[in-house]
């Protein structure tokens, strides 16, 4: 969360001449309800499993740049999914992490304790997401589109 998917996203995208697709988003439209009502009402592990229908969905229908959920990788069906696509790991600290999602966030999973939540999602997740990347970009004090560059410079370099 707020390791820059969207905005060093929508750079690479714009760069290759692609669209930006975003399964967040994705879920919240097919389902008419919020991320956030989906946790509360039916649990995470429904939210998982709309969450891989729609990086199902996106990856069969979408040439271009996706955006997955911050947990996505947690489920292995949609790890086995991205398998064979280039998947980029924003690597983002803790202390930038917090600053750009902000001490008052409302997502599901920092309610409570911003800071502290995001440390240890970053300590749980950080091995899954080194093992899912082909590809990690660290972002700390860096600009997006700083970021966006070696992304594609890297992704030409193995085209
Ligand atoms: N490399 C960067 N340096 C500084 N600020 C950045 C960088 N990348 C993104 N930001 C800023 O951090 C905030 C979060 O970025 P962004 O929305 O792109 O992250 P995200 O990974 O899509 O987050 P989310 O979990 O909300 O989907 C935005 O205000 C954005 O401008
Ligand atoms: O890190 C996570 O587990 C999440 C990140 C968001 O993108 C949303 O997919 C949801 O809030 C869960
Ligand atoms: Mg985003």
């Amino acid at each position: 969360m707020g390791a820059g998917k969207t905005t060093v996203g929508g750079l690479v995208a714009d760069a290759l001449g692609r669209r930006l697709r975003d399964t967040d988003q994705d879920v919240e439209a097919l389902t008419g309800r919020t991320i956030s009502e989906i946790f509360v009402d039916d649990g995470e592990a429904a939210f998982r499993a709309l969450e891989r229908a729609a990086v199902a969905e996106a990856l069969a229908t979408h040439d271009g740049v996706l955006s997955l959920g911050g947990g996505a990788v947690l489920d292995p069906g949609t790890r086995d999914l991205l398998a064979g696509h280039d998947v980029v790991f924003l690597r983002v600290g803790l202390s930038d992490a917090v600053k750009r999602v902000g001490l008052g966030s409302s997502r599901p999973l920092l309610l409570g304790n911003v800071r502290g939540r995001i440390k240890a999602l970053l300590d749980e997740r950080t091995p899954i997401y080194e093992s899912v990347a082909t590809l990690s970009v660290e972002t700390d004090g860096r600009t997006a589109e700083d970021v966006a560059t070696e992304i594609l410079t890297a992704l030409a370099a193995t085209a």
